[in-house]
């Protein structure tokens, strides 16, 4: 008996190999976190070992995009090593039609930010289940907390009119900690108005280090979706 392959799945396959196909020998690549990237990292690895891609260097966003690329064979480097990032490659939560993001689904937001930010390209890639007519309507906003300023902190989202949570761990008693050692609050917002307002805001609370808001940030988003039973990727 054959089972029907998981539709998302599909999405993210065909959107990771995409996006891994817009690489170009002689590039540094900024390696994104999550299950979509994950793909795009694996198809860059299969390229690479296949000779259609030579001396590319990545830049990692988190241990797990180090360890896929190490898996993968994508030789790594590190931001004082490099003056630039030619493209980056990396999922999100959810995607507004003004190409704005929610990240940090799997709390590596932080690094995210710096590595998107300052590629020359950033391409989002996600199954069209992402995207989102308002930020927030779906998904939790994350911050990343250092863990002495929890309280206050959890204390500022609330007046700032979000509905904060610590979040935990899964196999893990205890909350979730992130590759910098600090926390994350999840935030319900009911409507987030003004991204690049808040984006702000939550980032001027003592002891916030950075939130999952990625506002003017994406240059491409690539969707994967499936169409009369046939995957296929458009470009927002
Ligand atoms: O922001 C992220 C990690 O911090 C991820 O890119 C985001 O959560 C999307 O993940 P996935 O591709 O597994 O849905």
């Amino acid at each position: 008996m054959t089972t029907a392959a998981d539709p998302v799945i599909v999405m993210k396959q065909e959107v990771g190999k995409a996006a891994a196909n817009r690489v170009q020998s002689d590039s540094i690549v900024g390696l994104g976190t999550g299950s979509t990237t994950a793909y795009a990292i694996e198809y860059i690895g299969e390229r690479l070992s296949q000779g259609e891609l030579s001396n590319i260097v990545g830049v990692p966003t988190s241990f797990q995009a180090e360890v896929l690329a190490k898996k993968y064979g994508i030789p790594l480097t590190t931001l004082d090593a490099i003056d630039h990032i030619d493209v980056a490659i990396d999922g999100a939560d959810e995607v507004d039609p003004q190409k704005n993001l929610i990240k940090g689904g799997g709390a590596a937001h932080t690094r995210e930010k710096v590595v998107d930010a300052l590629a020359n390209e950033f391409i989002v890639v996600v199954d069209s289940g992402k995207l989102t007519d308002k930020l927030g309507s779906t998904f939790l906003l994350p911050v990343e907390v250092i863990p002495m300023a929890m309280t206050p902190a959890i204390n500022a989202l609330a007046k700032l009119g979000g509905k904060p949570e610590l979040r935990m761990g899964i196999k893990k008693a205890g909350p979730v900690v992130t590759d910098q050692g600090n926390l994350v609050v999840d935030v319900k917002f009911d409507s987030i108005d003004n991204p690049a307002e808040l984006e702000k805001a939550i980032n001027n609370i003592p002891g916030v280090l950075e939130n999952g808001l990625f506002v003017g940030v994406a240059d491409i988003v690539l969707i994967g979706e499936i169409i009369d039973g046939k995957p296929t990727v458009r470009e927002m």
